[in-house]
């Protein structure tokens, strides 16, 4: 499998009277269509690092080393520090895109859903006609499980899920190569969460986009990674195959996060 993308000693403080190491010199890859899961207590630095790589990070934050390199589909390496203003705010929809805990909340409450997901067309991609973009908008949703319909509705005549699913069919509108989901679905009850995560596995089988998916759910990330990653104080600990960290996990905080799920030691137990 081919890399997407490529982090190479990322690091980033947050200034101040104690200046905080919030991510110590990351090295990690992204396969091409992977699901990649980043696991480690509240404060570890899991979001700092996704915002680090998509150069959303602001005031008092620094990246004070390393680098987030795209490798795009073309074939070219794109520097993600080295883009500026418009062109980083392009390449955030088309290239990478993100859905975070709280995202249902960012829709515009008095805005159709069919205008905001239709912004993001006549924004990214003028050429496109106005009844292709309609027939997209309509399919885009579908495809996240959502009826069609809905697209007249305003945000607050949806339910979470349907909310935290429309601003996936966003994210995905633009066909990114990298979605980055930082637990995009912990505010939702267990039923939702669940229907949500096995759309998104079944659209990245379908599409190939790869998948950088943030939670502190461990046992959740067993299911639906390929491969995982363990933060722990701002380092990666270990990056190893799901089934592998899962069954001979090396590092001793590995060890410890696994054993404080009573869910996944009490399969063990049983097996
Ligand atoms: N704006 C800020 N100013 C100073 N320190 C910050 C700021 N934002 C985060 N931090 C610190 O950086 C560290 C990493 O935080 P971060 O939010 O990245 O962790 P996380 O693993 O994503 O946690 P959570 O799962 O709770 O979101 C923490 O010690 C946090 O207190």
């Amino acid at each position: 499998m081919s890399d997407v993308l490529t982090v190479t000693d990322f690091s980033v403080d947050y200034l101040g009277e104690q200046t905080v190491h919030a991510v110590r010199n990351v090295d990690l890859t992204l396969g091409r269509g992977e699901i990649l899961g980043l696991a480690g207590e509240s404060g570890c630095g899991k979001t700092t690092l996704a915002y680090g790589i998509n150069r959303l990070l602001k005031p008092p934050a620094v990246i004070t080393s390393g680098k987030a390199v795209l490798h795009s589909r073309e074939g070219t390496d794109i520097d993600l520090g080295s883009l500026t203003g418009e062109e980083l705010r392009a390449f955030r929809w088309d290239r990478v895109s993100m859905v975070f805990q709280g995202a249902m909340n960012s829709l515009n409450p008095v805005i159709s859903i069919r205008a905001q997901l239709e912004d993001i067309f006549s924004t990214h991609r003028p050429a496109m006609s106005k009844a292709d973009r309609r027939t997209r908008c309509g399919e885009l949703l579908e495809r996240v499980g959502v009826d069609r319909n809905r697209l007249k509705s305003y945000p607050h005549e949806l339910s979470g899920g349907m909310r935290q699913r429309v601003m996936i069919a966003m994210a995905m509108a633009l066909e990114p190569q990298i979605m980055i989901m930082d637990e995009p679905t912990t505010a939702l009850d267990v039923v939702v969460q669940r229907e949500i995560l096995l759309e998104i596995t079944r659209l990245r089988d379908e599409l190939g986009f790869a998948v950088l998916f943030i939670t502190h759910d461990l046992p959740l990330l067993l299911e639906i990674s390929d491969r995982i990653a363990v933060m722990r104080a701002g380092e990666l600990v270990e990056l190893a195959p799901a089934a592998q960290l899962y069954n001979s996990p090396q590092h001793a905080y590995t060890k410890l996060l696994l054993g404080s799920f009573p869910s996944l030691t009490g399969e063990r137990a049983a097996g």
